[in-house]
């Protein structure tokens, strides 16, 4: 994945154009509701939904020999070296077939955001990003019941600590940009989707 216009598609007619990768982030606190809201974007828009979360949770089973630094940084709530998410997210991305991503819980800190813009050239076409207070964001996460090694008091409190202090300026970076769409995430998964949907709709045909 050398630049942002990385992939060549040779049409019936032999003609070749390019296609440019189409990035959204996806941002917002632990627990905000980034993974469900990427499920139902999926469904509805066509988009890959890679989380960095899940990609680096799937690494530490594969036996890889990072494994054991992700989990221990995953344990601690702390940022994983953008080296190796990155890794694995363009892997996922040059899996997928796809030309266009949800990447959702990453950039999580400005190492992230400029490693990736360094090494793949991509300018995210905007960041979604999940407002949701602390409070609904702990009880999300503390009934979650998904075996998160994560998902208990102690890590959540250090995982809203670096949410404030590492990817909040992130996404800050992007508003000043005016690339960030700020959705209210304290609603019931239902509203937010259809706050979300407003922003996925291509203008033209939400004015037919
Ligand atoms: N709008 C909502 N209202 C109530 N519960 C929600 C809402 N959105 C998601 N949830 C629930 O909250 C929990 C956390 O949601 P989800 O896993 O999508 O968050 P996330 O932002 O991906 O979290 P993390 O950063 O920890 O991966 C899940 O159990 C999900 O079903
Ligand atoms: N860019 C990232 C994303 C995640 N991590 C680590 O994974 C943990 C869980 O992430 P979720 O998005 O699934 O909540 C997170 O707390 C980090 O430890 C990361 O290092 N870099
Ligand atoms: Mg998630």
């Amino acid at each position: 994945m050398g630049t942002a216009v990385d992939a060549v598609a040779k049409e019936a007619n032999g003609s070749v154009t390019e296609k440019k990768t189409e990035v959204v982030f996806v941002l917002g606190g632990p627990g905000s509701g980034k993974g469900t809201q990427c499920a139902n974007i999926v469904q509805h828009f066509g988009y890959t939904h890679l989380s960095a979360g899940d990609l680096l949770r799937a690494e530490t089973k594969s036996g890889s020999e990072n494994g054991t630094m992700i989990q221990n940084m995953i344990n601690e709530g702390k940022i994983v070296p953008s080296e190796v998410t990155i890794k694995l997210l363009q892997k996922a991305m040059e899996e997928s077939g796809n030309d266009k991503f949800l990447i959702d819980g990453f950039p999580r800190n400005e190492e992230n955001r400029a490693a990736f813009e360094a090494v793949t050239k991509i300018e995210p076409e905007f960041v979604l990003f999940f407002d949701c207070p602390e409070e609904e964001m702990e009880r999300r996460i503390l009934s979650r019941n998904q075996g998160r090694a994560d998902d208990n008091v102690e890590t959540i409190r250090k995982r809203f600590k670096v949410f404030l202090e590492s990817s909040l300026p992130v996404v800050e970076y992007y508003d000043a940009k005016g690339k960030v769409r700020k959705i209210d995430a304290a609603k019931p998964v239902e509203e937010v989707f259809e706050a979300v949907k407003i922003i996925f709709t291509p203008k033209e045909k939400a004015a037919a």
